[in-house]
């Protein structure tokens, strides 16, 4: 991959970057921003408190992203302390979680009027839907479940006279990756220039022999981009696990004198992974001493890491840290035999994309 056929675009993000959260009481909003935003275990959120006021969380990641979540007790048509038309207008998406193992008629009814309401005063706002809790229900009857209620809003939207309005419609659980994927897909949705970036990403996939190329935010596993593809849930799985275990990995090369209990439970944890022992960290500024999460502190030095991995099944995992706590991450099933000169041509184009990526940022006009 020659520069020059990197594209030189710049990237703007959505100035409305803000995910509006809502739905009705226990149907899951929290919990979901905890998962996915701040890492905790799915099971220590059976007992979270129910939210009484609206709380913003803001993420610093290739856009800088607000998530603000609205109790699920408030009726947007109460007299109220909070002015809705300019939260409505400010936000680029709204994401509304149904509760799927419950009765959901109440839920339905409740977002056709604030899809009214969101599309009255931002007809550019984003609708999106989270059928959740979809771990409770069987294979066909999650199926039904989405027939029944995409039906059903499409039937109270046209009562509305509103059949023109996108809603997009997600199945989802914070037992499995199913909420990651759906949240990539939004933010993704509030980027502007994504298709430049899976330009470069198709690119950079066709010079360097990758099977499916994405690009990560670190801490949370969304991927804010990925090449034109189709996304394989497996490929997804093993790339963000994929993180963890260089994560890991890179704290153990970090820490000479880490006791060797320690070292036992990671390596016990990389074969748990079925990461075969050949996997190489690297860090490219030539630095040992460096950590992947450093990159979310952004008045830090950006100390890249590379990590490469053979799976049993003789698939290759390569990973390479880029800016504003993203790493690449691609697959590739690249034979063993040219493996060295294979992975110089990768080192050469993934540096050249992270140029470009940066090149993208400082051009970007909404930090
Ligand atoms: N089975 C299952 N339970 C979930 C899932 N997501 C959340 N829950 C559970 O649902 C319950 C309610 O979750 P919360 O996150 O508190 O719901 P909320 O929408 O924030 O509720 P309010 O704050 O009252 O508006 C908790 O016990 C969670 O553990 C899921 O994907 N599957």
């Amino acid at each position: 991959m020659d520069s020059s056929t990197a594209a030189n675009t710049s990237f703007d993000v959505d100035s409305n970057a803000t995910v509006l959260l809502m739905g009705l009481r226990r149907s899951g909003k929290s919990s979901i921003c905890k998962v996915v935003f701040h890492n905790t275990l799915p099971l220590d959120t059976l007992y979270l408190e129910s939210t009484t006021k609206p709380t913003t969380e803001n993420f610093k990641s290739l856009i800088d992203l607000a998530v603000i979540e609205l109790p699920g007790q408030l009726n947007l048509f109460e007299p109220s302390l909070y002015d809705y038309e300019k939260l409505f207008t400010s936000i680029g998406a709204l994401v509304y979680v149904i509760d799927s193992q419950d009765e959901y008629l109440s839920a339905l009814q409740n977002l056709a009027v604030i899809i009214k309401y969101a599309v009255s005063v931002n007809p550019k706002i984003h609708i999106e839907v989270l059928i959740h809790k979809i771990d409770g229900l069987s294979e066909d009857f999650r199926l039904d479940t989405q027939r029944d209620i995409m039906q059903r809003v499409g039937d109270d939207l046209l009562d509305y006279g509103l059949e023109g309005v996108q809603i997009s419609f997600y199945l989802t659980s914070i037992f499995d990756h199913s909420i990651y994927e759906a949240f990539s897909r939004i933010v993704q949705k509030l980027i502007y220039e994504l298709p430049a970036l899976e330009n470069l990403l198709d690119l950079l996939m066709q010079y360097s022999n990758f099977d499916k190329v994405f690009l990560f935010d670190i801490n949370s596993k969304i991927y804010v981009a990925t090449d034109s593809s189709p996304v394989d849930i497996q490929n997804y799985e093993v790339c963000a696990e994929f993180i963890d275990v260089s994560i890991d990995l890179d704290g153990l090369y970090e820490c000479n004198n880490q006791s060797q209990q320690q070292q036992q439970q990671q390596q016990q944890q990389q074969q748990q992974q079925h990461f075969v022992s050949d996997t190489i960290i690297d860090d490219v500024n030539g630095s040992n001493s460096n950590n992947m999460m450093d990159d979310y502190d952004l008045n830090k030095p950006n100390k890249p890491t590379k990590c490469i991995s053979r799976l049993e099944n003789g698939t290759m995992l390569y990973l390479h840290q880029m800016i504003r706590g993203l790493a690449l991450v691609a697959v590739s099933r690249l034979e063993d035999n040219n493996e060295t000169t294979a992975i110089s041509v990768i080192d050469h184009n993934v540096a050249i994309f992270k140029k470009s990526l940066e090149k993208m940022w400082e051009n970007a006009k909404f930090k």
